[in-house]
C-alpha cells in the first residue's frame, strides 16, 4: 500500500485456498486449480491464493529431476492461461521453473491470461521428510530481479517475451503492494514478511506444503499471528491438502489474518477436494496498526527498496460486501487429530490406490483396536460428506471402490462392513479375552469379521524343520533354551502375516465380491524403535496409520473414542496389559511388552523423543534422563545401555518397517526421516564407558555432598 495517510476503509475480498494435490497428476491438479480460481471468484475475491508447487504437486521428489515434470508444468500452466473463466482475479500458483540452467520453487502470479511475476522461493526446507534442496537451489540475490524468457508453449498463448523474475513485490494500480514467501520461509527467524511490511508491502501471500504433526497446527497458527501482530499486514495463508502419495499428510487449514486477528480458518482435515476461504478486509486497517508504533516507522524510514512489479488491476473501492468480523483460531485435541488425520490420510491413499477396502489383523491389544477405530473414523467421515457436505467426488469414490453404484452410505457401520475385514488369529498361547475384546470391537465398529486359528499352519511348519533336523525346539517355559523360544514366537508372529495376505487377496472373491484388499499393519512407534517387533510379521503390512504414534498418545486416542463413538467394548482395551500372546500362559507366567522390553512404554516416549528431537546419543540420553527421571544413577545407567543395545542391534527393522502416517518428529522411520546405519556395533564401547564415569563421579559427588552422621548429629543437637 502506498500509504499516504489515513482514509476511508480500502474493502477487498481476498480468498486462500486448501487442495488436495497428487504427485504428477497435471490433469486433477488442474481441474482443482480451476475449481478454486472459479470458487473464490464467486465469493467476490481479487486475488486466490494456491498452494505451493501445486501443478505438479508438493511430493514429485526425484521427479522434479525430470525434463517431462518441467513440461508438464508449463502445458498445465499454459491452460490455466487459456482458460477466460479464470480472468477478473490475481492468481498466484507454484511450480518448478529452470531460470538460466537453475531449477527454483516458484510462486507465479498471473492476471488476466498474462504473466505478472515468477518469485523463486529464497528460503528452502530441508530437515525430517523435506528435501527441496536436493532439487532446488534458493535465490540468493536481494531485491533483484531480472527478466525471464518464457518458453514459446506460453509465449504463444500471452503473447509476453519474458517476465520479471527474482525478489521483488507486485504493485496494483491503486498502489497497494502484495509481497509473496513460501511456507518454511514463514518458519525462519528472518522471514521476507518482516523486510517487505517495512517496505509498505501490506498483503503478503504464502503458498504452502506443510504436513500434519500432532500439536504443529497450534504452532503454525501462534507464528502466523504473531507476525503479523509485530508487522501489521494481511496474510493469506494457503496449505496442500491431502496424502500426495507419500506417508504424510498436508493438512490444509488455509487462513487470512489482518494485523495478528483471525478473519477466516478453513478445516485442517476432512475429504473435500479443495476449500477455499474468504474474507473482507480493510487495507486501510494494516496503515493504522503500522503507523501507530513511531518505532516502526522509524526502521522503515531506512530500508531499502524492494522492485515494483506492476499489476494491471486494482483492489480498493469496488467491495459491496461487509468487513469479515475476526473469530477465535479453532484446534482440535491430539485425541482428534489422531482421529481424523490418519483417517483422511487412510480415504486418499485407498480412493487412489482403487483396492476395495482394507484387511486387518485384529488382536484385541490397543494397537490394532486403534487402527480399526481409524478406519471407523473413516468410514464416518466418508457418510458424512456424503450426507452433511453433499460431497460428490466422496460419493463417486465410494461407489468406484465398493463397486456398488447405486450405493449411497448412510451408516457408518454398514460402509466398515463393506471396507473393512479384520480378523483375528489365534493359536494355542491366544486367550479367550483377547479373542473376545476383537470380535466384540469388530461388532461395534461394523467390520467383517474372521476368527482364523493358525495352529496347524506352525504345525506344518514345524514339521518341515523336523524333517532335516531329529530336535524339535521347545518353549522356555517347557525347557527350551532362549534361541528356541524365539524361534517359536517368531514363527507364529509370521504365519499371521502371511495368513493375514492370503486373506486379503481372496476374501473378497469368497464372498462373491470383487477386489483385493490393502493390508494395515500397527506397529507403534515405541516398538519400531526399540524393534520389539517380529520382522516381517503381523507388524509388516501396506500400511500402517499409527507407526509414527507413541502408545501414550494411542491410550488417549482409544479413551477419547469411546467419547465420540460410545463403543461399549473400548473398555475392556483401556484396561488390558499389553502382550504379545506368543509363549504359553501358565499360573506363573503371563508374557508382558514392557517385561519384555525392559522398558516402560513412557520410558520409551521420553527416550524416542531426546533420540531423535534432541538429538541425544547414549552420554547425553543419560545426562537429559538424569534430570528428567527420579532413580539411582546405575539403575538410570542401565536404562539407558539396555535401550541403546535393542536399538542397535534392531535397527536393520526400521529398513524395512511399513510405510507409515507420519505425525510425529520422533518417527524411526529409515526410509524417509530417520537416516542412520543399520549396522552398529552394540558394545557401544565409549558411549558406555562414558555414562559408568559419569555414575561413578555423580557417586562421589554424592557421597561428598550428602552430611555425614556426625554432621547430622550436630545439627540435630541444636
Ligand atoms: N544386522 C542385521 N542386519 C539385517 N538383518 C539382521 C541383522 N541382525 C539380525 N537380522 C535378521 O533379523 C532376524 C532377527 O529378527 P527377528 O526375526 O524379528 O527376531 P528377534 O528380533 O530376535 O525377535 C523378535 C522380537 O520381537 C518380540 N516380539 C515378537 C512378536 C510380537 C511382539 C509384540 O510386539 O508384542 C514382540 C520378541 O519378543 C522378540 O524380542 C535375524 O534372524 C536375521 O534374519
Ligand atoms: N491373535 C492375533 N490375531 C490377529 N492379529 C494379531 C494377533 N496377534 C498379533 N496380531 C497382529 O500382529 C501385530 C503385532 O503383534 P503384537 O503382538 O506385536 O501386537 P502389538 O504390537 O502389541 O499390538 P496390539 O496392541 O494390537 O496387540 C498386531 O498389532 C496385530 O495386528
Ligand atoms: N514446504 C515447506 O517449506 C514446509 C516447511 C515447514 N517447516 C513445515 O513443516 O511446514
Amino acid at each position: 500500500m502506498a500509504s499516504s495517510g489515513p482514509s476511508s476503509p480500502l474493502k477487498v475480498c481476498v480468498a486462500s485456498c486448501s487442495l488436495n494435490q497428487w504427485a504428477l497428476d497435471f490433469d486433477g491438479n488442474y481441474s482443482r486449480i480451476c475449481n478454486t480460481i472459479i470458487q473464490a471468484k464467486e465469493q467476490g475475491a481479487l486475488i486466490r491464493v494456491g498452494t505451493e508447487l501445486e501443478i505438479c504437486g508438493y511430493g514429485c521428489y526425484d521427479h522434479f529431476y525430470e525434463p517431462d515434470t518441467l513440461q508438464h508444468c508449463w502445458q498445465t500452466l499454459a491452460r490455466l492461461l487459456t482458460n477466460t473463466d479464470l480472468r477478473g482475479i490475481l492468481v498466484f500458483t507454484g511450480m518448478p521453473v529452470m531460470h538460466r540452467g537453475v531449477l527454483y520453487n516458484c510462486t507465479i502470479a498471473f492476471h488476466d491470461q498474462k504473466i505478472v511475476f515468477i518469485r523463486p522461493k529464497r528460503h528452502l526446507a530441508n530437515e525430517l521428510n523435506y528435501r527441496e534442496m536436493r532439487y532446488f537451489v534458493n535465490w540468493k540475490r536481494s531485491r533483484h530481479v531480472e527478466p525471464f524468457i518464457l518458453p514459446k508453449i506460453i509465449n504463444s498463448v500471452t503473447r509476453q517475451l519474458k517476465v520479471p523474475f527474482g525478489d521483488g513485490v507486485i504493485t496494483t494500480l491503486d498502489n497497494i503492494d502484495i509481497g509473496c514467501e513460501t511456507c518454511e520461509e514463514l518458519f525462519v527467524p528472518h522471514s521476507p514478511h518482516i523486510d517487505m511490511s517495512l517496505d509498505d508491502v501490506s498483503i503478503f501471500v504464502n503458498m504452502s506444503a506443510s504436513h500434519h504433526i500432532l500439536r504443529k497446527l497450534n504452532y503454525r497458527i501462534d507464528l502466523i499471528l504473531h507476525s503479523m501482530k509485530k508487522v501489521g499486514g494481511i496474510y493469506l495463508y494457503s496449505n496442500q491438502k491431502g496424502c500426495d502419495g507419500d506417508r504424510t499428510y498436508y493438512d490444509g487449514c488455509p487462513m487470512i489474518v489482518v494485523n495478528g486477528k483471525l478473519a477466516s480458518q478453513g478445516t485442517q482435515f476432512g475429504l473435500q477436494d479443495t476449500e477455499v476461504v474468504t474474507a473482507v478486509v480493510d487495507i486501510n486497517d494494516v496503515y493504522n496498526y503500522r503507523s501507530a508504533v513511531i518505532s516502526r516507522s522509524h526502521q522503515a524510514s531506512a530500508v531499502e527498496h524492494y522492485p515494483r512489479i506492476n499489476v494491471d488491476l486494482s483492489l480498493g473501492g469496488q467491495c459491496e460486501l461487509p468487513l469479515t468480523p475476526y473469530i477465535e483460531p479453532r484446534y482440535h485435541t491430539p485425541e482428534e487429530e489422531i482421529c481424523y488425520g490418519p483417517a483422511s490420510w487412510l480415504w486418499d491413499y485407498l480412493r487412489r490406490s482403487k483396492m476395495a477396502g482394507f484387511f486387518l489383523p485384529l488382536s484385541g491389544g490397543i494397537d490394532s483396536a486403534s487402527v480399526a477405530l481409524i478406519v471407523s473414523s473413516m468410514c464416518h467421515m466418508v457418510v458424512y460428506a456424503v450426507g452433511e457436505d453433499n460431497d460428490n467426488q466422496v460419493l463417486r469414490d465410494v461407489r468406484a471402490l465398493t463397486r456398488l453404484p447405486n450405493y449411497t452410505p448412510t451408516d457408518p457401520a454398514e460402509l466398515c462392513e463393506k471396507l473393512l475385514v479384520t480378523a483375528y488369529m489365534g493359536t494355542e498361547n491366544s486367550s479367550d479375552e483377547t479373542q473376545q475384546r476383537a470380535g466384540a470391537l469388530s461388532r461395534d465398529i461394523g467390520s467383517y469379521h474372521v476368527n482364523i486359528n493358525i495352529d496347524g499352519i506352525i504345525k506344518a511348519i514345524l514339521t518341515v524343520f523336523s524333517l532335516f533336523s531329529d530336535k524339535k525346539p521347545q518353549f522356555k517355559a517347557h525347557g527350551g533354551s532362549p534361541v528356541e523360544n524365539m524361534a517359536l514366537q517368531n514363527i507364529q508372529a509370521r504365519v499371521r502375516m502371511v495368513t493375514g495376505y492370503l486373506f486379503a487377496q481372496l476374501i473378497n472373491w469368497a464372498r462373491g465380491k470383487s477386489g483385493s484388499l490393502l493390508v494395515l499393519s500397527s506397529a507403534n512407534v515405541d516398538e519400531a524403535l526399540v524393534g520389539y517387533l517380529t520382522k516381517y510379521d503381523c507388524s509388516s503390512g501396506d500400511l500402517n496409520p499409527i507407526g509414527s504414534i507413541c502408545k501414550r498418545d494411542l491410550n488417549s486416542f482409544v479413551a477419547h473414542s469411546k467419547e465420540v463413538f460410545g463403543f461399549p467394548s473400548i473398555d475392556s482395551f483401556l484396561t488390558a496389559v499389553p502382550t504379545a500372546e506368543l509363549e504359553p500362559i501358565s499360573e506363573a507366567y503371563t508374557q508382558t511388552d514392557e517385561e519384555d522390553i525392559g522398558l516402560t512404554y513412557n520410558e520409551l516416549n521420553d527416550i524416542g523423543k531426546l533420540r531423535k528431537i534432541d538429538r541425544c546419543g547414549p552420554y547425553f540420553m543419560y545426562k537429559r534422563l538424569a534430570c528428567m527421571w527420579t532413580m539411582p544413577p546405575k539403575e538410570l545407567g542401565d536404562k539407558v545401555k539396555l535401550f541403546f543395545q535393542k536399538y542397535a542391534i534392531n535397527r536393520h527393522k526400521a529398513c524395512v518397517i511399513t510405510p507409515a502416517y507420519l505425525c510425529e518428529q520422533y518417527c524411526p522411520d529409515d526410509n524417509r526421516y530417520d537416516l542412520r546405519p543399520f549396522l552398529y556395533n552394540p558394545k557401544w564401547d565409549v558411549q558406555f564407558r562414558e555414562i559408568d564415569n559419569s555414575i561413578k563421579i555423580g557417586v562421589l559427588a554424592k557421597q561428598h555432598a550428602a552430611p555425614s552422621s556426625s554432621t547430622i548429629d550436630k545439627f540435630s543437637k541444636k
